[in-house]
């Protein structure tokens, strides 16, 4: 199966650009052959929060038509990164998924908001999963700092996800932490990862560093510091294999971990 990174150069509140550069690049992804096509967080308006209430996406509608139609116009599954949308008073960081006939099969609002961003203080948690099929491709998305939740990852993957995709905006400061976080969510849950990150070569300090790794814990590809469409081929079968392997999830023990989490 061909994947399709797109690791785009989002404008800080330009929205008519990056609508306009998106659509560029998922034709660009299709026209090299990918079957799934994958952007990165907050595509849309970027991290402009204190400008949301004018330039959020209500209901995400545009998003959702812009994403359709592109999906079932190329043939193509794209899981749309993630936008900022609007929903009666409040505003979300909101993933829409559309499978290759332009259906919508997973509408996510990022679970754990993250401080250092202020996302916190302009949107609205969401507290529902986000797990769907692409065509035979059981996997699940989540946003950038949900990463650092090995429980909700986990959740997904103990609901059938195989493959979970993470669209992103992940400054370069903790890059290292991007490493190996993901690499970490794909050897525990024995499951790919493709995360793509947004690049930006201005004041914002995002350098990419997209990646795919597989369920062994190889990483098969990584970005370049620039903006690019990526196309690579992954082999989803693997993962039957690895999970047989070490057989993590007949070995779990549910029991002793309800025990040990505290609330805070
Ligand atoms: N957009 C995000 O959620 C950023 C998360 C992040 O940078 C982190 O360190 O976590």
């Amino acid at each position: 199966m061909k994947i399709g990174c797109i690791q785009l150069n989002v404008g800080f509140g330009k929205v008519e650009e990056n609508f306009a550069r998106a659509e560029e690049k998922i034709r660009e992804a299709a026209k090299q052959g990918a079957e799934i096509i994958v952007l990165p967080e907050m595509w849309n308006t970027g991290y402009a929060l204190e400008k949301l209430s004018e330039l959020a996406d209500v209901n995400g509608e545009r998003s959702k038509a812009f994403l359709s139609n592109l999906a079932k116009e190329l043939g193509v599954h794209i899981v749309g990164g993630s936008v900022s949308t609007k929903k009666g008073d409040k505003f979300y960081n909101t993933m829409y998924t559309f499978d290759n006939n332009g259906e919508l099969v997973g509408e996510y609002n990022k679970a754990h908001l993250f401080r250092l961003m202020d996302e916190h203080l302009y949107l609205e948690a969401g507290d529902e999963m986000n797990r769907f099929a692409l065509g035979d491709i059981e996997a699940a998305g989540v946003i950038c700092y949900d990463i650092r939740f090995p429980e909700w990852l986990r959740a997904h993957a103990l609901d059938g996800a195989k493959v979970l995709f993470v669209p992103a905006q992940w400054p370069t400061p903790r890059i290292d932490h991007w490493n190996t976080l993901l690499q970490a969510r794909a050897i525990e849950n024995q499951c790919f990862v493709i995360a793509v990150n947004r690049i930006s070569r201005k004041v914002e300090n995002f350098n990419g560093q997209s990646m795919i790794i597989q369920p062994w814990g190889e990483v098969l590809w990584v970005g370049a510091e620039d903006e690019e469409v990526a196309v690579i081929d992954v082999d989803f079968s693997i993962v039957d294999e690895v999970r047989g392997r070490i057989p993590v999830y007949d070995d779990r023990r549910p029991a002793l971990y309800s025990g040990v989490v505290t609330e805070n």
